[in-house]
C-alpha cells in the first residue's frame, strides 16, 4: 500500500519549512471523483499522518500536475501553501463538521428509511467523524422521545451484528429534536442556535432532508436558507417527491426553490437511482465488452419496464388519489431507468456528463400518446375467504376516483439507436406479484439453423436479459442451448448473477447511498432541473387528456396480473410481457 512519512514527527507539519514526501496513489486506483476523507476512499487511511494531520497525497483532488512534480516517485514540498497549490487541499484547514436536518421528522419517511439509512452509514463508519443529526418538526418532542421513537425502527443488518446496540445507543445519542412550524424564521433561528453549539467552532456543513409534503417546500426552504444555512461550509437541502404535478407546478416549484437555493445546493431524490441493480445498469453496459454493441435497434426488439407491488394504497390513499401511478411511479423512477438505460457513452462518470447524455434522451423522446396507454384500477376481491378492498373503499379516496393505480405505455426515442424500439412500461398496485425489472428482448437470430426445433414461435427463442431490481436481485440472459444426450432438443436456460448466491453481503438500502452522496456532494443520482422539465414534457399532455376526458379505468380484481388492456398494448407492438410469461419463473 502507498505511505506517507514526513521527514519530522512535528505536530505542525509545515512550521519549520520541513520536506515533506508523499508517496502517490496511481490515479487509475483511485475511485471516481472521491473526496479524500471519504469513506469511499480506500487509501484515506494511508494518507493520514502520524499526528493526526490530513495530508493528501497528489490525486484525487488536483489533476494531473502533482505527478510532474514527482521524483523518484515522490512529490516533495516545502509548504503547506504549496502544498494546496500541488494537491489542491489545504493542510491547515478547520475541521469541519456535518449536521443532518430532518424537516418532517415526525412523518413515516423519516422513521421508515431517513433515520434508519443514517444510522447504517454509521455503523458502517461512512459518516464523517462529526456530526449530528437533527429532527425538525411541528409536533412537540423531547430529545429523548425522538431517540425513542427512532430506536424503534433501526435495525442492524443481517450480516453486520457486532456491536450494532452499542454503535445503536452511540448514534441516537447524536440526535437531537427541535419542534417549530415550517414557515417560522424564528423558529428556524431557533435551530440554527442549537446547530451551532453542536458544531463546537468548526466549519458547519448543513444537509436539510425535507421530508415533508410537498406544499410545505417552499416556507421550509425559505425559513432554512435565512435563517439556518451555514455561513462559511456548505449547505445542501435533499427534497422529496412529489416535484410537482406537471410541467407547470414542476417549473413554479423549481422556480420558488431558486429563489433561495442555487441548483449545485438542490437534491432532488429519485431513491430508484439509489438501488444497487439501476447503479450497476452503467457498469453493466459500459464496462463489459459484450453488451454495449448490442445496445440498440439492431439488436434489441423491445425493453420492458415492470414495477408492480402486491398491496394497495393503503394508508397513502389521500396523497395518492392527487397523483395516480402515472406520476407516482412511470415519471419518475421508470423514466428515470429508461434514461439510464438509453442514454448514450458519458464523457466521463461526471455527474454533470451523465446527467447531460440523461436529458438528451429524454428531449430526444415523443411525449406519450392516449393511444398507447392503458389504465386501470383495482377493485375489490374475495380470495381463500379474505376479501381485499377496492381502491375506493379507501376512506380518504372519493367513492367516484378515476385516479389509475395501474397503467401500461408504449414510449419510443427518436434518434439512431433507438428508432422504433417500443420501450414498455407496466407499474401497478394491489397486482399478483412485487417486482421491478427490466427485461430487454433481442431481436430474431437470422436464418437460424435451428428454426425447426422452435416450432412456429419464435419469440420462444429469442435471448432476454433480465435485470432484476427488486426482490432477490439478479440479473440473467435467456439462451438456447441443447438438450445433452443424442437427439438434438432444444432448451431455454438462464445465465444467471444471482446475487443472493453471489454474494454474502447485505444489500444496502437506496437512501443509504444516496444520503452518502448528498453529505459528499456527489449528484449524479440526483435529477438535475433541466432533466426534471424534460420529464414532465413527456407526460404532462397525457396526464391532462386523461384529466379533461375523464377516462375511465379498466377495473382489475386485488391481487390479479392487471387490465387485460395491457396485453393488447403490448401486442400492438409485437410484444409479450416478459414477466407474464410461463418461463420468466426459472430466474
Ligand atoms: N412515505 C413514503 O414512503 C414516501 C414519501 N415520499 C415523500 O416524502 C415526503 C414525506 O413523506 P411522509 O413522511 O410520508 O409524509 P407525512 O405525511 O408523514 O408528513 C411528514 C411530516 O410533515 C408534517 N405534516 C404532514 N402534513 C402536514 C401539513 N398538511 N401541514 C404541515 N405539516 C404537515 C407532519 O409533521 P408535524 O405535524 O409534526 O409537523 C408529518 O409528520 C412527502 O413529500 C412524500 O410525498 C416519497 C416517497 C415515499
Ligand atoms: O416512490 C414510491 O415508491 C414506493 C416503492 O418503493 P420501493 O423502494 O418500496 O419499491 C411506492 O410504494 C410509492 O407508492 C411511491 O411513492
Amino acid at each position: 500500500m502507498s505511505t506517507l512519512s514526513s521527514s519530522s514527527s512535528s505536530s505542525s507539519l509545515f512550521r519549520h519549512h520541513q520536506r515533506v514526501t508523499v508517496s502517490p496513489i496511481p490515479n487509475r486506483l483511485l475511485p471516481n471523483k472521491v473526496s479524500l476523507e471519504s469513506p469511499r476512499n480506500p487509501y484515506r487511511n494511508a494518507v493520514r499522518m502520524q499526528d493526526g494531520v490530513v495530508a493528501a497525497t497528489a490525486p484525487p483532488l488536483a489533476n494531473q500536475s502533482p505527478l510532474k512534480k514527482l521524483k523518484n516517485g515522490l512529490l516533495s514540498v516545502t509548504s503547506s501553501e504549496e502544498y494546496k497549490n500541488v494537491a489542491g487541499f489545504d493542510i491547515n484547514e478547520k475541521e469541519s463538521t456535518v449536521s443532518i436536518t430532518v424537516v418532517g421528522a415526525s412523518g413515516d419517511l423519516a422513521k421508515k428509511k431517513i433515520f434508519p439509512a443514517l444510522f447504517a452509514l454509521y455503523y458502517e463508519d461512512c459518516l464523517p467523524k462529526h456530526f449530528t443529526v437533527f429532527g425538525y418538526a411541528r409536533s412537540k418532542m423531547t430529545d429523548a422521545e425522538l431517540r425513542n421513537m427512532v430506536s424503534k425502527t433501526l435495525t442492524c443488518r443481517i450480516d453486520k451484528r457486532v456491536n450494532c446496540s452499542e454503535k445503536m445507543e452511540q448514534f441516537l445519542k447524536r440526535c437531537f429534536y427541535h419542534s417549530g412550524q415550517y414557515d417560522s424564521r424564528e423558529n428556524f433561528a431557533e435551530l440554527d442556535k442549537k446547530l451551532k453549539e453542536h458544531e463546537g467552532g468548526r466549519v458547519p456543513n448543513r444537509l436539510f432532508y425535507l421530508s415533508v409534503p410537498p406544499n410545505i417546500f417552499i416556507h421550509a426552504v425559505r425559513c432554512a436558507s435565512s435563517s439556518a444555512s451555514s455561513p462559511n461550509g456548505w449547505t445542501r437541502v435533499i427534497v422529496e417527491k412529489p416535484f410537482g404535478r406537471d410541467s407547470e407546478s414542476s417549473a413554479a416549484l423549481t422556480r420558488g426553490l431558486k429563489q433561495y437555493l442555487v441548483e449545485d445546493q438542490i437534491f432532488r431524490i429519485d431513491h430508484y437511482l439509489g438501488k444497487e441493480l439501476v447503479e450497476n445498469l452503467s457498469v453493466l453496459r459500459f464496462s463489459n465488452l459484450i453488451f454495449e454493441p448490442l445496445w440498440s435497434r439492431q439488436y434489441i426488439r423491445n425493453v420492458q419496464l415492470i414495477f408492480s407491488e402486491d398491496f394497495g394504497t393503503e394508508g397513502r390513499g389521500g396523497y395518492f388519489d392527487n397523483y395516480g401511478i402515472i406520476r407516482d411511479i412511470m415519471q419518475n423512477h421508470l423514466l428515470q431507468i429508461l434514461a439510464l438505460f438509453a442514454m448514450e457513452t458519458p464523457v466521463s462518470l461526471d455527474a454533470e456528463d451523465i446527467r447531460n447524455e440523461k436529458v438528451k434522451v429524454l428531449r430526444s423522446m415523443k411525449p406519450l400518446e392516449l393511444g398507447n396507454v392503458v389504465i386501470g384500477q383495482y377493485k375489490s376481491h374475495t380470495k381463500g375467504g379474505v376479501t381485499y378492498p377496492a381502491y375506493t373503499d379507501d376512506k380518504t379516496v372519493p367513492k367516484d376516483s378515476l385516479t389509475p393505480t395501474f397503467a401500461a405505455a408504449a414510449l419510443f426515442i427518436d434518434n439512431a439507436r433507438w428508432d422504433g424500439v417500443p420501450f414498455l412500461m407496466k407499474a401497478g398496485k394491489a397486482l399478483h406479484t412485487k417486482r421491478a425489472e427490466i427485461r430487454v428482448q433481442f431481436r430474431h437470430v437470422p436464418g437460424n439453423l435451428y428454426n425447426r426445433n422452435f416450432g412456429t414461435d419464435l419469440d420462444r427463442a429469442t435471448n432476454e436479459l433480465v435485470i432484476r431490481v427488486q426482490p432477490d436481485e439478479a440479473i440473467y440472459l435467456k439462451i438456447n442451448n441443447k438438450v445433452p444426450g443424442l437427439g438434438m432438443r432444444l432448451d431455454r436456460s438462464n445465465l444467471n448473477l444471482h446475487y443472493a448466491a453471489r454474494y454474502s453481503k447485505e444489500i444496502p438500502d437506496a437512501y443509504e447511498r444516496l444520503l452518502l452522496d448528498a453529505i459528499e456532494g456527489e449528484r449524479r443520482l440526483f435529477i438535475r432541473s433541466d432533466e426534471l422539465d424534460a420529464a414532465w414534457e413527456l407526460f404532462t399532455p397525457l396526464l391532462k387528456e386523461l384529466e379533461e376526458k375523464k377516462i375511465i379505468p379498466e377495473y382489475y380484481p386485488y391481487g390479479s396480473r392487471g387490465p387485460v388492456g395491457a396485453h393488447y398494448l403490448a401486442a400492438r407492438y409485437n410484444v409479450r410481457w416478459g414477466d407474464l410469461s410461463a418461463e420468466h419463473h426459472q430466474g
